[in-house]
């Protein structure tokens, strides 16, 4: 197994405050499956937002795909976002789009010619229960159908990385067993995946999943001991 994400003794700041993440150090293997846990406000959506590069840490090294993104130069990073889905919190579909060309708009990023992208469009809109509002615009769509557009359009190009932060925080227990059942395909697929969730149901229904968990900025284990690879030092 090797390490498709290292994080070491990372450390985030927004301007002045206190960190909102202090030493946060692990690393995921190709083709793990963890679940990011912790109150409200532990940090959670920031530690998401260090692994698909929408922020740089204020201190530590971040090592994705074997090289150090946090000394990135910047135009080397979309190449890098392509390769990582995202489910946002807050969905971010593209208003204009419909929900059909939402979810396409990945493959046709990657170039994917456009007599490939109907059938697995098509697919992917009805195993997420679309498939009559496909012509439908986001803002006509309800919270949970935007989740579910938001969440097709995150997995449909097969990323190596899946980072989903509450993504079946909109739609019922049924659906969020489905999806999470979409999620495992991609996974035993070879794709990484870490979801942010407060569900201890949907936690239990995937067997293979790990668990990581914050507290105030922390990584903790669930019984609360620092879940650090060993330090270089030895130690503990
Ligand atoms: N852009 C920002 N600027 C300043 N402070 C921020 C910013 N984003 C998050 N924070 C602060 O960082 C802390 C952690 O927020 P974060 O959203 O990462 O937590 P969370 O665990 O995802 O919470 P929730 O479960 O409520 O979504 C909070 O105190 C929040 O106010």
């Amino acid at each position: 197994m090797s390490a498709i994400v290292q994080f070491e003794n990372v450390g985030l700041r927004y301007g002045l405050d206190s960190e909102t993440l202090s030493d946060v150090s692990f690393s995921l293997n190709s083709g793990d499956f963890y679940f990011l846990t912790g109150s409200s406000g532990a940090g959670k959506t920031s530690l998401l937002k260090l692994l698909y590069l929408a922020q740089r840490p204020s201190r530590g090294v971040i090592r994705m795909f074997g090289e150090d993104v946090v000394t990135l130069p910047r135009k080397r990073l979309p190449g890098f976002r392509r390769r990582i889905g995202v489910v946002f919190q807050d969905f971010r579909l593209v208003p204009h789009l419909s929900a059909y060309d939402n979810i396409a708009l990945p493959l046709r990023v990657a170039g994917m010619d456009e007599g490939e992208i109907d059938a697995p469009v098509s697919e992917m809109l009805n195993w997420v229960g679309l498939g009559d509002r496909g012509q439908a615009r986001p803002a006509t769509l309800s919270g949970g159908e935007q989740q579910r557009v938001a969440i097709a359009r995150a997995v449909i190009g097969r990323p190596e990385i899946l980072v989903a932060d509450e993504p079946t925080g909109n739609v019922d227990a049924d659906m969020a067993r489905r999806l999470m059942t979409l999620f495992e395909a991609l996974n035993r697929l070879g794709t990484t995946i870490v979801v942010a969730t407060h569900d201890l149901p949907l936690m239990a229904q995937v067997a293979s999943a790990q668990m990581m968990r914050l507290d105030k900025g922390r990584l903790a284990d669930p019984t609360g001991a620092l879940r650090y690879p060993p330090r270089p030092q030895g130690g503990a």
